[in-house]
């Protein structure tokens, strides 16, 4: 069984500590101590607030369900302890210098820095922009207001441009945009919408390229105690935890 270490009790920390079951959550860490004893205790693990002692753990990856600043903050110590590491805030990705540093780290110690595809599908042959890159891509998000800490009595555009500039706005809302454009190898576009009337998390792709056109449009269900973070984040962490041993890898 894959033993891992859990950075971050929040909403999707909790989610996978109650479904730990093809993993054994060896150690979480948060900052808040409360909230680390409280998952700790769901899933029989040992309580964090000290990184350095969580790090002492023996567990072979870190799953990170915090923030964009977490990635920064620990990302490196945890490549250099010769873990590899899940990174759901991919968000911190978007920043050229700071990812080419951390996939440097992960190269020279022989680790893995792995993006789920967290709240959105299509990720697996969205690379193909790696070989053919794409003429245009878009993700159109719509959320409702709440989840952007936000009012509105109409659905209302907060943001368009680019998915590095969009990210430091509202770290805790796009990670998705940066994660598509790191498959796909280019900066995507962004819309993000806010709409009184949405129940959902909304994220439409928008793909055209040689190869001809994609349109994705995932309807999320909005996490029990996060809003902004759609439930589907969680499961793409589970299954991606699930497929690591499994031989047999399948999608791009
Ligand atoms: N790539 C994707 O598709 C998706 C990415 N996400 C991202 O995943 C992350 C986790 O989501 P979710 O569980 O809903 O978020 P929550 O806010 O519910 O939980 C995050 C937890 O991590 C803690 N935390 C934040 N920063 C640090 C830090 N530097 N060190 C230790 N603990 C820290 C938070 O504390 P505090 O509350 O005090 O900040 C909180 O307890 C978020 O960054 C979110 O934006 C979510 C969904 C999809
Ligand atoms: O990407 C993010 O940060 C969160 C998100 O949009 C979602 O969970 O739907």
């Amino acid at each position: 069984m894959i033993k891992i270490g859990l950075l971050g009790c929040g909403n999707v920390g909790r989610i996978i500590a109650t479904h730990a079951e093809s993993i054994q959550v060896i150690a979480v860490f948060d900052i808040i101590p409360g909230r680390a004893e409280e998952l700790a205790a769901l899933c029989h693990a040992r309580p964090y607030t000290d990184f350095d002692a969580f790090m002492q753990e023996d567990f072979s990856i870190v799953v990170e369900a915090a923030s964009v600043d977490a990635v920064r903050y620990y990302g490196e110590a945890v490549l250099r302890s010769g873990r590899d590491i899940v990174v759901l805030s991919g968000g911190a990705l978007a920043d050229d210098e700071f990812r080419e540093r951390l996939v440097d780290v992960a190269r020279e110690a022989g680790r893995k820095i792995r993006i789920p595809s967290g709240a959105i599908t299509g990720l697996d042959n969205l690379k193909i922009g790696q070989v053919s890159p794409p003429r245009q891509l878009l993700l159109r998000t719509t959320k409702p207001p709440a989840s952007l800490g936000m009012t509105a009595t109409a659905r209302t555009e907060v943001f368009k441009g680019l998915a590095h500039d969009c990210i430091k706005q509202y770290p805790k809302n796009i990670n998705v945009a940066v994660a598509l454009g790191l498959a796909a190898g280019r900066d995507a576009d962004v819309e993000l919408w806010v709409d009184p009337a949405a129940e959902r998390n909304i994220h439409e792709i928008f793909v055209e390229g040689d190869f001809g056109d994609i349109y994705i449009r995932v309807r999320n269900v909005p996490s029990p105690d996060n809003p902004s973070t759609s439930y589907m984040a969680a499961l793409s962490i589970l299954t991606l935890l699930k497929n690591l041993e499994n031989p047999l890898v399948v999608g791009t």
